[in-house]
C-alpha cells in the first residue's frame, strides 16, 4: 500500500511548506530537492527565498512560518525537524541524521493520539497541491490500454479476460463485497497530518499457513498495515480458494513463457510448500471501491515480503474501473524522454497480471471518475449471504494474490533506530547507479525494452504510525551480505 515514499509525496510536501502566494514550477521543486539532497525543508527555504528575492512579495519569512507551523503541531512545543519525521526515499549515500523519538505507538483504527490533530484527510486530496507544472520535455498524453495484446505490447502486465467461470465470479463478489462490511480505510501519518486512503481494505491469508509459522504472518500482516499493531489478516473465504487455484494456474503458465528477471524468486519447485509452482499465491490484499469517488493513488508496492521484481495478480470483481500505470523516469533521462501514462480498463472477471519489473518501472493507481458505469450481476446473491450492506452496482472489488518469500522472512528484515521493521522499496530513479556512476543501461518503455538493473532500499517507515517521527534509517539492500535466495539467477 501506499505511504510517504516517493518523489510526488516530497514534491507535495514542499508545496504544503510555501506560502499560499507561492507557485514553483515541478522543475524548479525537482532541482531544489536534488540541491538540497531530499532535505524538504530546506528545498521549501531555497524555493522561497528565490521567489523573494525576485518578487519581494512576502512579509512573512519562511524561517518564521517553519517554526510557527511546527510548533503549533509538536506535543511539547517544539520546533521539530521535518525531514527528520519522513520516512522518504534517500536521495545521497549519506546517512541522515537520526533522531531517536519517543513512541507512542498506536492500535487499531482510531489511533489514539498524544497531541491534538487535524482531521483525518484524504490523501488525494492532500497530494493535489497547486503545482504548475512546467515539463521540460513535452508531456504525453495517457494512452488506453483496450485489449490484453495492447497491455502486454506496452506493459510488463498482461491483461486476461473472463478469468473464472461466471458462477464462480459472481459467487467471490458477492462474499467479497459482505466482507467488506469490516474493512477499513489505510491511515498514516504524512508529516504532520493523519492521512487515509479514500477506500477499504484487507489483508487475507491462505490457510493452512506456510509452516505453521504464525508469527511470520503477524509480521507481514503488520508491516502490509502500515506498522499497525493489532491487525490480523483473515483466511481465504472458500470461493477466494477456489479462485486463486485458476489464478496461480494462468500466472504459471504465462510465467513459463516470459524472459525472468536475475533477482525473481528462484526457490525450488519441488519444495512442498511450492506444490510443484514457479509462483504461488500464500496472500492476497482485498480492496473495495464504493462509487466512482473511491480510488488509491499513485503507488508501488511494498516490496518488505514479496522481495525483489515479484509477480501479482490482480482480479477484479464488479463495476469496471481504469487502471493507471505511470512509468517512472530514471535521472539519467530526465529530461530526455517524458514519462508514459497507460490507461487499463478493468471489467468484471478478469485479471491483470503484474508481472516481474512492474513495481521497479511503474507507479499504479486506481484513479477516482466522475461517474461509474453500473454493473449488473448475471447471477443474484447466494441464499446463504445475509443482505448486502452496500448497492453491488455501484461497487468494484479487487484481489491482489501476492507470495510471501521464505528468503523475506520478518525475522530477516532489518530494523531501524526506532526498533521497527524497515520497508522495502526499489531505487526507481536510479539513484544508485547514479551515484555509482555506472552506466549499466537504460530502460526503454514496454515489456521488451532492456531494463537497467535496479537497486533497493531498506527505510524506516515508522513515522506512518509515529505521528510522522521516523528515525531516517535506510540502508541499501545487499542480498548476498543478508543472505537472501535462491534467486533465479542461482538456478
Ligand atoms: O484495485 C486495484 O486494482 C489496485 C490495488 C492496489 O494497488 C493494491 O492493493 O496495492
Ligand atoms: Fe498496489
Amino acid at each position: 500500500m501506499d505511504g510517504p515514499e516517493d518523489t510526488d509525496t516530497l514534491l507535495a510536501l514542499i508545496c504544503s511548506l510555501l506560502p499560499d502566494n507561492i507557485a514553483p514550477t515541478q522543475q524548479s521543486l525537482l532541482d531544489a530537492l536534488l540541491q538540497t539532497e531530499g532535505d524538504v525543508e530546506k528545498a521549501a527555504e531555497i524555493i522561497s527565498k528565490q521567489r523573494s528575492n525576485s518578487k519581494r512579495k512576502r512579509n512573512v519569512s519562511l524561517d518564521g512560518w517553519l517554526i510557527r507551523a511546527a510548533s503549533s503541531n509538536d506535543a511539547n512545543g517544539q520546533p521539530s525537524s521535518l525531514q527528520s519525521r519522513l520516512g522518504t526515499e534517500p536521495f545521497s549515500k549519506k546517512p541522515r541524521s537520526a533522531n531517536a523519538t519517543t513512541s507512542t505507538t498506536k492500535t487499531g483504527p482510531s489511533l489514539p493520539l498524544s497531541r491534538p490533530v487535524k482531521p483525518v484527510e484524504n490523501l488525494l486530496d492532500v497530494l493535489r497541491q497547486p503545482l504548475s507544472v512546467v515539463p521540460s520535455v513535452p508531456r504525453l498524453p495517457p494512452l488506453t490500454l483496450s485489449n490484453p495484446s495492447l497491455v502486454a505490447q506496452h506493459t510488463p502486465c498482461t491483461h486476461h479476460l473472463g478469468i473464472l467461470p461466471p458462477e464462480l465470479a459472481c459467487r467471490l463478489f458477492y462474499t467479497m463485497l459482505h466482507e467488506a462490511r469490516d474493512w477499513s480505510r489505510n491511515k498514516w501519518w504524512l508529516v504532520d497530518r493523519l492521512v487515509e486512503s479514500p477506500h477499504r481494505a484487507s489483508l487475507y491469508t491462505r490457510h493452512p499457513v506456510e509452516g505453521n509459522d504464525e508469527a511470520a504472518w503477524q509480521g507481514i500482516t503488520r508491516a502490509w498495515y502500515n506498522g499497525r499493531r493489532g491487525e490480523v489478516s483473515k483466511p481465504f473465504p472458500s470461493p477466494m480458494e477456489e479462485a486463486c487455484r485458476i489464478v496461480e494456474k494462468t500466472v504459471n503458465a504465462e510465467m513459463c513463457k516470459r524472459k525472468r528477471f536475475p533477482l525473481e524468486w528462484g526457490g525450488d519447485p519441488d519444495d512442498p510448500d511450492g506444490q510443484g509452482l514457479t509462483w504461488r499465491a500464500n496472500f492476497a490484499a482485498a480492496n473495495c471501491y464504493e462509487g466512482a469517488k473511491e480510488g488509491v493513488g499513485f503507488h508501488s508496492d511494498r516490496l518488505t515480503s514479496i522481495g525483489p521484481y515479484p509477480t501479482i495478480a490482480s482480479l477484479s470483481l464488479g463495476t469496471r474501473r481504469v487502471f493507471r500505470l505511470r512509468e517512472v523516469i530514471a535521472l539519467d533521462e530526465v529530461g530526455k524522454r517524458a514519462a508514459q501514462t497507460f490507461d487499463i480498463p478493468l471489467p468484471h472477471n478478469s485479471l491483470c497480471i503484474m508481472h516481474a519489473s512492474t513495481q521497479e518501472r511503474f507507479k499504479h493507481s486506481i484513479p477516482p471518475r466522475s461517474t461509474i458505469d453500473r454493473f449488473h450481476p448475471p447471477y443474484p446473491p447466494p441464499p446463504e449471504l445475509p443482505e448486502l450492506a452496500s448497492d453491488p452496482g455501484n461497487c468494484r472489488i479487487n484481489i491482489t494474490f501476492q507470495f510471501f518469500r521464505p528468503d523475506f522472512h520478518p525475522d530477516t528484515i532489518p530494523r531501524c533506530k526506532c526498533g521497527e521493521m524497515t520497508t522495502l522499496r526499489p531505487d526507481m530513479k536510479g539513484r544508485q547507479r547514479e551515484s555509482e556512476g555506472s552506466d549499466k543501461g537504460s530502460r526503454s518503455p514496454g515489456s521488451s525494452g532492456e531494463h537497467a538493473t535496479t537497486g533497493y532500499w531498506w527505510t524506516c517507515t515508522a513515522g506512518d504510525q509515529n505521528e510522522g517521527k521516523g528515525c531516517g534509517f535506510w540502508k541499501v539492500m545487499d542480498v548476498k551480505a543478508e543472505g537472501r535466495g535462491p534467486f533465479v539467477s542461482d538456478l
